[in-house]
């Protein structure tokens, strides 16, 4: 009933529900805090987000919130697709710096569920793409950062280029990684 799978960034892993589907197409549980229990993921989600980007190309990201208001993630495609990015920003982890990316789709249903420690952000590949996600904590805006999406340092393939990206104010003017100070520390292994 649901698919819990790896990826390359520890604590960053890939989920896709089950679909139930029929002559009129499908039903899926797109959460279920049980199931997601039973695969070890216990986290109170407390908002739901939704965000329309009209435009191919539009990038949302890369963006935190800081303790005590960080908030683990667990983001789907509700409309087109879209190309999903989890940056390892906690400071003393082995994989610091380092990025994975997913496609999502309103197709493949899959979830990709981001850890606190993360910065999150999107590129959007189809006209009129939205993006559902949950959120463990509640909008903060005192305790958000942004950093640039395309960052040498970091170097994620979005498949579009700076000059083409449709960016917010905010999302322009974002910091560079090298200046970043990350407000996460690893609690990894010693
Ligand atoms: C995030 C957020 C925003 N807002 C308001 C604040 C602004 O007036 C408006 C647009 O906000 P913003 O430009 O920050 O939206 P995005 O650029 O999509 O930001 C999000 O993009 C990346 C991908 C994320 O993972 C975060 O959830 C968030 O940073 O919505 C709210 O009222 N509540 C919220 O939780």
């Amino acid at each position: 009933m649901l698919d819990v799978q790896p990826t390359a960034l520890p604590g960053v892993m890939l989920l896709t529900p089950r679909r139930f589907g029929d002559a009129r197409g499908f039903f899926s549980e797109t959460w279920n805090r049980q199931r997601m229990a039973d695969h070890g993921i216990t986290i109170d989600f407390v908002q739901d987000n939704h965000s329309l980007s009209a435009e191919v190309g539009t990038v949302r990201g890369l963006h935190f919130q800081a303790p005590p208001h960080a908030q683990d993630k667990l983001v789907r495609c509700g409309r087109g697709r879209l190309f999903d990015v989890a940056v390892d920003i906690r400071v003393g982890s082995p994989t610091y710096g380092n990025w994975v990316g997913v496609e999502l789709s309103a197709e493949n249903g899959k979830q990709l569920l981001i850890p606190a420690g993360f910065l999150h952000g999107f590129v959007t590949r189809t006209p009129d793409t939205e993006i559902v996600y949950k959120c463990s904590d509640y909008y903060a805006p005192e305790t958000e950062g942004a950093v640039r999406y395309d960052d040498p340092m970091v170097g994620i393939d979005w498949g579009v280029d700076a000059s083409t990206a449709v960016l917010s104010d905010k999302d322009a003017q974002a910091q560079g990684f090298k200046t970043f100070n990350s407000p996460f520390t690893w609690e990894g292994a010693a």
